[in-house]
């Protein structure tokens, strides 16, 4: 399992009329391929920053983010970012929400449709594909969101907070169901939360797989502290 995601050194501080905020303070890390990491940090302490630098929507001031030792711009390698809203669209079915990423890259073949079928039997929703986002519980959109961030073959998938939205019932089953099709498809992800039962009920979840699934046999948990006055790491190593 080779290193895919290195982040050294980086810096970032937003700037405004009001003067400057500093967000991130010469963070490094790595992720390996296969290895899923999450990262809880109280709010405010950057995380989200992160998550927006790795994605390739902000440049880091300091420091560089590298896929597989290039430049994450040049690397020509695919992030998926699922929010913590779904944004499933109202007027468009689940298979029609699930199609839209493709449609808009103009990668919308008949296989795909095979693909996206086989997804939605697998991931219990095929009896859904015709209704609308409204019809679909809580659990039901964050799997259709997951699928639709899937069939854009992510080579990370980073997940911000995915289930802040869900009470706590439905979040318990969601993570489960999340947790098992991340690994399914053999996914390196970034959780990013301010909640530590969410990470740790993760761990839980991967250690229990790890035993099923030895490739991914390696997880990085690690806490963010008080980033913007000094930045403290806890790396535990499974
Ligand atoms: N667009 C922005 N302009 C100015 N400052 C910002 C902006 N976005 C974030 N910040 C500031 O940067 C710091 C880090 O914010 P960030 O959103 O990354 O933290 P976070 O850990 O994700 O918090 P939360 O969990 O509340 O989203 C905070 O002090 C925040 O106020």
């Amino acid at each position: 399992m080779g290193e895919l995601l290195r982040i050294d050194h980086v810096s970032y501080n937003y700037h405004s009329l009001e003067g400057e905020t500093p967000a991130l303070s010469d963070v490094s890390l790595h992720v390996n391929d296969g290895e899923f990491l999450a990262i809880v940090g109280p709010s405010g302490c950057g995380k989200s920053t992160l998550l927006s630098l790795i994605a390739g929507l902000l440049n880091p001031d300091t420091g560089g983010i590298y896929i597989n030792d290039k430049d994450i711009k040049s690397s020509g390698k695919n992030i998926g970012y699922m929010l913590q809203k779904d944004h499933l669209l109202e007027w468009r079915s689940t298979l029609r929400n699930l199609t839209l990423g493709l449609e808009i890259q103009h990668k919308l073949t008949e296989s795909s449709y095979v693909l996206i079928h086989d997804m939605l039997t697998t991931y219990g929703l095929v009896t859904f594909k015709d209704a609308k986002p409204s019809e679909l519980s809580g659990g039901m959109r964050q799997r259709a969101a997951l699928i639709r961030t899937l069939l854009m073959e992510p080579d990370i998938l980073l997940l911000d907070e995915p289930f802040s939205a869900l009470d706590y019932q439905t979040r318990i089953e969601v993570s489960d169901d999340i947790w098992g099709i991340i690994r399914k498809e053999k996914k390196t992800a970034i959780l990013i939360t301010h909640d530590i039962s969410e990470a740790i009920y993760t761990e839980i979840y991967v250690t229990h797989m790890i035993l099923q699934l030895s490739p991914f046999s390696i997880k990085l948990h690690i806490i963010i502290k008080n980033i913007k006055e000094s930045v403290e790491y806890h790396v535990k190593w499974h």
